[in-house]
């Protein structure tokens, strides 16, 4: 579903991302674990197109993103570390602001926005400006936009900062379920161990490269320490 050969991106002479090949199938959880600067965030941005790959492909879905960059990025949703919607905006206008900008019809628009929306309780406040909502109902808000053009890709960037537990519960579940119900592949960049639970693979990132990938039992036995997050800390000073 996504696949990365190779991927190089520099900074200079430094490789953010060093030769990174990855392959992720559809209806799959997969945690990104990597320390600060391990290249999470560069990952994300290599493949939602902002920056572009010095070397090495992205294919999603079957498109390839330095050949069918529109095909591809349309299989692709995501939720930035920065919020990205527009405070000034209500929630529709965001929302529609972005079904416009991957063409769908009016009342499909109208449709997934309010299913969306239902699906998070936000159902009575599409009408208030996302200046006025909380921290968490605006991620709400950022996942149903990720969502509304029911991508094959969900790329999660540390989505749950701010977040008081219930809603990061709610986040996941709603993640878990979409992977389930639609075998919506999701990529979750985290630097927490405890976020890597539930999900069917964790790929530890560090300094651009594949430092361990697997099952959380296999990368723990991988990175030879008694736990998950002992192995974690002691491979990635
Ligand atoms: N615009 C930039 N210019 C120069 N170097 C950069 C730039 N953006 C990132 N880097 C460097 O690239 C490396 C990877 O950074 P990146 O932000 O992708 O890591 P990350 O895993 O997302 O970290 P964090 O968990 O702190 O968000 C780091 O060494 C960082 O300093």
């Amino acid at each position: 579903m996504l696949r990365t050969s190779g991927l190089t991106k520099r900074y200079g002479k430094h490789a953010a991302l060093d030769r990174l090949t990855l392959e992720l199938s559809a209806g799959s959880f997969v945690a990104l674990l990597g320390p600060n600067g391990a290249g999470k965030s560069t990952l994300f941005q290599v493949l939602t197109g902002l920056f572009a790959a010095d070397e090495g492909d992205v294919e999603v879905a079957g498109h390839s993103l330095r050949h069918a960059g529109p095909a591809a990025l349309h299989e692709i949703g995501v939720v930035f570390q920065q919020m990205s919607l527009d405070l000034d905006l209500s929630i529709r206008r965001n929302l529609q602001f972005q079904a416009d900008l991957h063409g769908l019809p009016g009342a499909l628009a109208r449709e997934r926005i309010a299913a969306g929306c239902a699906r998070f309780g936000l159902e009575g406040q599409l009408d208030r400006k996302v200046r006025e909502l909380s921290g968490g109902n605006r991620r709400k808000v950022e996942l149903v936009r990720a969502n509304l053009h029911q991508p094959a890709v969900l790329l999660m960037d540390e989505a749950t900062v701010g977040l008081d537990p219930k809603s990061r519960q709610d986040l996941l579940a709603a993640l878990h379920a979409d992977v389930r119900e639609r075998g919506v592949c999701v990529l979750w960049a985290t630097h927490w161990v405890e976020e890597t639970e539930g999900a069917d693979r964790v790929i530890v990132l560090h300094k651009g490269q594949l430092l361990a990938d697997g099952s959380r039992a296999a990368v723990t036995e991988a990175l030879g320490e008694a736990t998950l997050e002992a192995g974690f800390i002691a491979r990635t000073q």
